[in-house]
């Protein structure tokens, strides 16, 4: 890793471009469909046979020569019923029909189905009073998936769909990248457990439930590892317990400047963790680097509940997907024009916490670094650069939608 800027701070891109570099994707591992669900792929997928397999009827009905039944309405012999699943089927001749239900194969001979809402619904004889035309409700093989094609590629996310069409060309074991596990552990003497009281000088513990959760919503596993106070033998003996279980590790607090910062006490004498001042508001003191024999990447986020939060889009989130196989930058932005004045710390990225609405934001009332209530009120980070210390109402400027 390169040296902060002589005098200042670390620039946000290099920042990242430092923890990239650290983190790698992790090895494929082959899993069962049932353990798939929100992994990326890491093969590509095709299908040992077309889809449908085989040419099969829409519609429960009356398989028919189109030709037989052009002068509707028309009575004919029923020689059979077809099921789904069956496999022995009688040829349809001139003039005769099959009945026939959704999903079993077409007759050889028939070439259109008369769904049974255009007939008088008979078993032995038919009465049609409507003209099927040809191929009517006739679904052909191959007309989803040919025999070959490839219906996933390498570094899709497998979502529900996705899970049954992998399950749908027959397999039951897909290689994947498995999504990364990260211990999520927060620290301060003050953080109470939500649920129980509150005592002076206290505040709920938000942290963990929220990075955990934006694990998840990143496609990991995330586990909180609960709050340890502000000794960093505490810190260390809690971390070492957790490591096992852990592709990734973030804690929470205890990376600035005052008395009591367990994390930097903790990781900086280590020589493998590096703490920075990296130019944005929020978010300054970052802490980033590995641990522990498998050198696990460990990612040392301000306390501050907004700092986490921003720090984790930018920086973990990337991570996470290089994890998980997929390109990793920092978040994409779309443009928007401001409603309201902006300010920015000089030589700091600013992102600010703002509504979205089609082509304005509007920045939210509140933008302590603090006040979480006023995140979570937000939807997009309105992105101030480095450069500009103001902006009036009406300027374009960058938006990431959370
Ligand atoms: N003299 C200076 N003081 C501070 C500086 C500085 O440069 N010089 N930087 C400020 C900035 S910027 C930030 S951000 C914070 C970072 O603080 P820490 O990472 O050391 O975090 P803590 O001191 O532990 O806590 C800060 C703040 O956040 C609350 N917090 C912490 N953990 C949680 C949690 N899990 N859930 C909810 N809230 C939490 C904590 O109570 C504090 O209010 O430092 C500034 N100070
Ligand atoms: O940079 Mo701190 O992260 O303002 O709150
Ligand atoms: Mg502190």
């Amino acid at each position: 890793m390169k040296q902060s800027d002589p005098g200042g701070l670390k620039p946000v891109d290099r920042h990242l471009a430092d923890i990239l570099t650290t983190v790698q994707p992790l090895p494929p591992l082959e899993v069962d469909l049932e353990r798939a669900l929100g992994a990326v792929l890491a093969e590509d997928v095709s299908s040992p046979v077309a889809l449908p397999p085989f040419d099969n009827s829409a519609m429960d009905g009356y398989a028919v020569r189109a030709e037989d039944v052009a002068g509707a309405p028309v009575s004919l012999p029923v020689i059979e019923d077809i099921a789904a699943g069956d496999a022995e089927l009688r040829a349809v001749g001139p003039g005769l029909v099959t009945r026939i239900m959704t999903g079993a194969p077409m007759p050889g001979g028939a070439d259109a189905v008369v769904p049974v809402e255009w007939t008088d619904g008979g078993t032995t004889r038919v009465t049609i009073h409507k003209a099927a035309p040809y191929g009517h409700a006739v679904r052909r093989a191959g007309e989803d998936v040919q025999a070959g094609d490839v219906v996933l590629s390498a570094g899709t996310r497998i979502g529900a769909a996705q899970l049954g069409i992998l399950a749908g060309v027959g397999r039951r074991r897909v290689v994947v990248r498995p999504r990364p596990r990260v211990v999520v552990l927060s620290t301060g003497a003050e953080l109470a457990e939500p649920g129980k009281p509150l005592a002076h000088g206290q505040i709920w513990e938000s942290n963990s439930f929220m990075l955990a959760a934006a694990v998840r919503e990143a496609g990991g596993e995330g586990f909180r590892a609960g709050a340890v106070t502000d000794d960093p033998q505490v810190f260390l003996e809690r971390l070492d317990a957790q490591l096992v279980r852990a592709d990734a590790v973030i804690t929470s607090g205890g990376v600035s400047m005052g008395a009591y910062e367990p994390v930097k006490e903790a990781l900086g004498p280590l020589g493998t963790v590096r703490f920075e001042k990296v130019a944005m508001q929020p978010g300054m003191p970052q802490g980033f680097g590995v641990v522990g024999p498998d050198k696990v990447p460990i990612f040392a986020l301000p306390g501050n509940p907004v700092s986490s939060f921003v720090s984790f889009v930018l920086f973990v989130k990337p991570a996470l997907r290089r994890m998980q196989g997929l390109p990793a930058s920092l978040p994409e932005t779309v443009r928007a024009v401001t409603t309201s004045p902006l300010r920015s710390p000089e030589g700091r990225r600013s992102y600010l916490r703002g509504v979205l609405t089609g082509e304005t934001v509007a920045p939210v009332s509140g933008q302590g670094s603090h006040q979480l209530a006023a995140l979570a009120s937000a939807d997009a980070l309105i992105v101030v650069p480095e450069d500009v210390t103001e902006l009036p109402a009406g300027s374009e400027v960058e938006v990431i939608a959370l």
